[in-house]
């Protein structure tokens, strides 16, 4: 008998279930056993699981998942604003909307569908959203694994309105760490910064590793492609891949303000980083029938020395 090599079908990969709220929940899962979850309040990514089960996503203990509001961990995108600088609530609705799956999404080129579990995402605005959102436009969100358990998702934002769409975007990513004093990111040397703790004054990166031992609140620009968070304790490092984003934030809340906020455990800061691939210094302004492209990889390393290779 010959042995034959299990075919891996995407869609018998992709499991959805509803949550008490009666809201879709998206599970991918690949041949090894990692796995990935996926809300379609907000296209939010809310666990993301190596082969051997352990979470490598943070989520506060104390996350409302009932309210309006995406939960407090994971990723989420923001769009079209990152922050509270602009005409919207912070970082944008698109994290607090229902999302809905898109069976038969316009085709992705530039993916290979080889070994890889995925779903597609939808965000339309609705009639009452277009009384006080102004344009039109469609928001495709792919999330993928592969079989490897890197996660990958990829965002399309097509203008459909007659007149420039002008927006800001980010993966608020947030990543579990073993302590956040025991964590090295690297990648981000030599960088101009705006200081969002400092009235977003610009500085210059002078660090040759970043360390973190007090609250950091920043927009790096111009980053490059590959950035990566070593987590000694723990013996794993998360890079995250990037294009169409030229920045990176960063953001740990520490001690007094994790304290204040109602929805994060008040020692919660230790074990959280979040580390985002975004668009926000230039903010992108697509023309009318355009369609811009963000994406994200994020590969977990079982190691700490792979540091020059990436
Ligand atoms: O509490 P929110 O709206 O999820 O925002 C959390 C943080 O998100 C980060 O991206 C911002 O840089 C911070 O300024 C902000 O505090």
């Amino acid at each position: 008998m010959g042995h034959y090599a299990p075919v891996w079908d995407h869609r018998t990969s992709v499991e959805v279930t509803k949550n008490s709220n009666g809201i879709d929940q998206i599970t991918l899962r690949n041949p090894r056993g990692a796995s990935v979850q996926v809300s379609l309040h907000g296209g939010q990514v809310t666990s993301w699981r190596n082969d051997r089960g352990e979470e490598l996503l943070f989520t506060s203990s104390k996350a409302i998942t009932k309210s309006s509001k995406a939960a407090r961990g994971g990723i989420s995108v923001f769009l079209p604003q990152c922050g509270n600088g602009g005409s919207f609530e912070q970082h944008g609705f698109a994290r607090n909307k229902i999302w809905t799956i898109e069976d038969d999404p316009p085709s992705l080129k530039s993916f290979d569908t080889q070994g890889k579990s995925f779903i597609d995402l939808l965000l339309k605005p609705s009639e009452d959203d277009l009384k006080f959102l102004p344009h039109v436009f469609e928001f495709r969100l792919r999330v993928s694994l592969a079989s490897d358990g890197s996660l990958s998702l990829i965002s399309r934002i097509r203008n459909i309105d007659g007149k420039p769409f002008k927006f800001s975007f980010a993966y608020q990513t947030y990543f579990s760490v073993s302590n956040i004093s025991e964590v090295r990111l690297e990648g981000l040397e030599t960088l101009d910064y705006r200081d969002n703790l400092c009235q977003k004054k610009l500085f210059t990166e002078q660090a040759d590793a970043l360390t973190f031992e007090t609250e950091m609140d920043r927009v790096y620009h111009d980053s490059p492609n590959c950035i990566a968070v070593l987590d000694h304790e723990r013996k794993r490092t998360y890079l995250i891949k990037k294009e169409g984003l030229p920045d990176t934030v960063l953001w740990n809340p520490w001690a007094k303000k994790c304290k204040a906020m109602v929805d994060l455990g008040d020692e919660e800061y230790k074990h959280m980083l979040c580390v985002d691939g975004a668009a926000i210094e230039r903010p992108i302004i697509l023309k009318p029938g355009k369609e811009w492209t963000g994406r994200v990889e994020l590969v977990m390393v079982p190691s700490t020395l792979y540091s020059d290779d990436f």
